[in-house]
């Protein structure tokens, strides 16, 4: 949590004049009381009109003075609180950025943008409360009882009883309520996970009807959101009835021991109205407390959620310092004896790996669902690191390049492709920022994508996702490709991103890409994209089966021989 709030250092310096302003409005409260006892005791008690003028225009004046400051402490406590909500959303996001994968699996999306949003807001709510009104209340009770101890400290001492059992009883009440309110925010999280989900596949719905299940699964979300909030809350309120029927039993054991006071000569009437006034602003700032409580222990488990995402240990450590790479990477791979589990996982997705790949050449992954392709991909440009064995790129660790170098040379196309809002020409040129119109153009073409884009109503410049053109899944796959030639990368990686290209088209794809004279890692389901690659890697269950060219494997593996004759029939084993 102090990692949360150290974000307010820059900001100290209003923070601390909101601060003293706040004392300035607090004082005038406290001394309010006290003139008016003695506007009573002085002008009404004694008729003395001018005392009445003198004390009423004292108390105005300091009215004014509160409101003044009041108005500052506002604009000051809004300035640091929004400060602070812009610095640390600004932080989280580049912690963000650095995550591993693996760090990104430890939190769904859904609850990241809960921790972004919600948690923040909650967090910056709070110090602006904090500011302007919330540390003013436990001080009016501390002023009041003080200010009351001075006026009269025989009628004084009935605060001595309840003040403390009060204390004690919010504390109890602040424990219970911060439990209670991390559980509300982690409903927040599954609220949005199953919105995100629903928006994310809201074809896959319509096109299975599952909007009755859907809409029960949100309902369900949605239920215990409002449970949990409702009982958070019900038991939070029902402290304020408690606080101020204390308060209100002070005030009539005041009045009546005020009484005892004033036949006895003890206390006048001034007094009296001084202390009651008193307690009745000590019970107004106790009965803001049910709502301080609330919003101390939820931004209490906020500020908990922002800092373990804040302070999460990042997996995978850069390089870039006493980096001895920084020769121009020609795209020599070298997997040697390479395992990897995922963090969490039973069995390793992938068990000593070894083989070797040299500049320019083509390999193929071919292997079934689940064989480990993707995983053994993600490895290179480090989205994950090894457990065991080693990745070399021309001959040298890939953990002794930078990030910047090892990934800047590598184009990868994920299985899915994904493109961000903007217009095609943005998507494209996201490989690559300085990029000119033709090296965008000339990338689009040799990912098959030009003559689509000149078709569409504004060519390059037409809107994608949002507010855009729907693609269609195989123009989405070329616009990735189109992304990752640009940056005419030293490795190419496609994991199964010609999926939804037809043959022909595909065929062109690999001819246009042989002419970057790059190494090509491409997973493919097809025997014909297979067999025009340089050598080609059968996986299974995270193992080598075989490796070889197509004739190679063809002699040496009933399994690919089965693969073949399944996509072509018996005649094509011997057509390549
Ligand atoms: N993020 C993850 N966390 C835990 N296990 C994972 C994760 N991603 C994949 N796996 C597991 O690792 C194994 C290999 O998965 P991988 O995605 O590499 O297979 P694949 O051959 O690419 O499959 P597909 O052809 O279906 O894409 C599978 O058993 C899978 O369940």
């Amino acid at each position: 949590m102090r990692n949360v709030f150290s974000f307010l250092k820059p900001y100290k310096f209003p923070a601390v004049i909101a601060f003293i302003l706040m004392l300035m409005e607090l004082a005038v409260e406290l001394l309010l009381p006290l003139f008016l006892g003695l506007m009573i005791n002085q002008g009404v008690v004694n008729q003395d009109l001018s005392k009445i003028v003198m004390w009423g225009s004292i108390m105005i004046g300091l009215s004014f003075l509160s409101l003044a400051a009041g108005i500052t402490n506002s604009f000051l406590s809004s300035h640091v609180s929004i400060a602070f909500g812009y610095d640390i959303r600004q932080k989280l996001f580049e912690k963000i950025q650095e995550f591993s994968f693996a760090n990104l699996n430890q939190y769904p999306t859904s609850s990241l943008v809960t921790r972004f949003t919600n948690d923040i807001r909650q967090i910056q709510n709070t110090i602006f409360m904090a500011l302007r009104i919330m540390a003013k209340a436990p001080l009016i009770v501390i002023g009041g009882v003080l200010m009351a101890f001075i006026v009269n400290a025989r009628l004084a001492l009935i605060f001595l009883i309840t003040v403390p059992l009060l204390v004690i009883f919010l504390l109890y009440v602040l424990k219970l309520a911060s439990n209670m309110f991390a559980n509300v925010q982690g409903y927040v999280d599954q609220v949005n996970r199953v919105m995100q989900e629903n928006l994310a596949g809201m074809r896959l719905i319509k096109a299975f009807t599952r909007r009755d299940f859907e809409e029960n699964r949100f309902r369900e979300a949605n239920a215990g959101l409002a449970d949990s909030t409702r009982r958070t809350f019900r038991f939070v309120e029902s402290s304020m009835p408690v606080l101020l029927f204390v308060m209100n039993v002070s005030i009539l054991v005041i009045l009546w021991f005020g009484n005892q006071q004033m036949i006895t000569g003890n206390a006048n009437v001034g007094e009296v109205v001084t202390m009651v006034n008193y307690a009745l602003r000590v019970a107004m700032a106790i009965s803001m407390f049910s709502f301080i409580i609330m919003a101390i222990s939820r931004t209490k488990a906020s500020a908990i959620r922002v800092d373990e995402v804040l302070s999460l240990q990042v997996d995978l450590t850069d390089h870039t310092e006493g980096n001895k790479q920084m020769t121009v990477i020609r795209g020599k791979v070298t997997y040697h004896q390479v395992s990897f589990t995922y963090p969490g996982a039973a069995k390793p997705a992938l068990e000593d790996i070894s083989f070797t790949i040299n500049p320019g050449e083509k390999l193929a992954v071919i292997g079934s669902t689940g064989s480990g392709k993707t995983s053994l991909f993600q490895l290179l440009p480090r989205l994950y690191d090894v457990n065991k064995g080693k990745i070399l790129v021309d001959d040298n660790a890939i953990t002794t390049y930078s990030f910047d170098q090892i990934r800047g040379s590598v184009g990868y196309v994920p299985q899915s492709p994904l493109l961000f809002s903007g217009s095609i020409k943005d998507n494209i040129v996201w490989g690559k920022n300085a990029a000119t119109i033709e090296e965008i153009i000339q990338a689009a073409k040799d990912a098959q994508i030009h003559e689509t884009i000149m078709g569409l109503p504004n060519q390059y410049d037409t809107r994608v996702g949002q507010k855009g053109v729907n693609l269609s899944g195989g123009q989405k796959q070329r616009i990735s490709i189109a992304r990752a030639l640009i940056r005419k990368p030293k490795i190419l990686m496609l994991d199964d991103s010609t999926s939804a290209l037809d043959l022909a088209t595909e065929s062109q794809l690999l001819t246009a890409i042989e002419a970057y004279n790059c190494t090509v890692f491409i997973i493919t389901q097809k025997i014909s994209t297979a067999s025009t690659a340089d050598r080609i890697m059968l996986l299974d269950e995270g193992k080598i089966l075989a490796m070889g060219t197509h004739q190679e494997l063809i002699q040496a593996s009933h399994i690919y021989r089965n693969i073949v004759t399944s996509q072509f029939g018996k005649e094509y084993e011997h057509v390549q």
